[in-house]
């Protein structure tokens, strides 16, 4: 594993509920064609196949928790694995959601070169959930879930950010600014990294 992704640049991002990484995750994609992996897209896979496992993650899920750390990360090495050998970079998104889940990613995979810290107001963040809710279709995009999700995001994952901060790769992106130009941002933390 190691030595398929060895040339590989795996780039964590990470930020609230509703702060933007999937959109700028996008973008990214778009401009530097690296491999956009969301943890919470996988584990959506998973419910949407409808499996034993699927089910009992919905129900976690729904309730604005944490999945086991060893579910999200063996999903997350399978997805990278399927795509070592044709990418240049990975764009981890919505991991780690707790230190230990850094730990470990970097003990059975490797060490990311940046954080990309995508930070927006809690109000800010409340307010484009409910709005994305109006059409996501996701079970977490209501009112009682939402805190949660904002409740456990500042408790487990903010010290995330002060664990890679100490290791000097943290960026930090202000996503209260027009998608565009928080990409402005974003692009010049990865093109620094060349
Ligand atoms: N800079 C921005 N300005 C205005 N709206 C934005 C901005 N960035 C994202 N949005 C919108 C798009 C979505 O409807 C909503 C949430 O963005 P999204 O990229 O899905 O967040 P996210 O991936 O961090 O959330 P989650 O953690 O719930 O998956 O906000
Ligand atoms: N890295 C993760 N660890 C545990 N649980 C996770 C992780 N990523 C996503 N999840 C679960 C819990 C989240 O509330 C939902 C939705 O994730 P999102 O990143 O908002 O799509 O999935
Ligand atoms: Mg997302």
């Amino acid at each position: 594993m190691a030595d398929k992704i060895k040339d590989a640049k795996i780039i964590f991002v990470v930020g609230g509920p509703g702060s933007g990484k999937g959109t700028q995750c996008e973008k990214v994609v778009a401009k530097y064609g690296y491999t956009h992996l969301s943890s919470g897209d996988l584990l959506r896979a998973e419910v949407a196949s409808g499996s034993e496992r699927g089910k009992t993650l919905q129900a976690i899920m729904q309730k604005g928790e944490l999945v086991p750390l060893d579910t999200v990360l063996d999903m997350i090495k399978d997805a990278m694995i399927a795509k070592a050998d044709v990418s240049k970079g990975f764009l981890i998104d919505g991991y780690p959601r707790e230190v230990k889940q850094g730990e470990e990613f970097e003990k059975k995979i490797g060490a990311p070169c940046l954080l990309l810290y995508i930070d927006a107001k809690g109000e800010t963040m409340v307010k484009r959930l409910m709005k994305r809710g109006e059409t996501s279709g996701r079970a977490d995009d209501n009112e009682e879930t939402i805190k949660k999700r904002l409740d456990l995001y500042y408790k487990a994952t903010e010290p995330v950010i002060t664990f890679y901060t100490s290791r000097g790769i943290v960026r930090k992106i202000d996503s209260e600014l027009p998608v565009d130009e928080v990409f402005g941002h974003v692009a010049k933390a990865i093109d620094d990294l060349k």
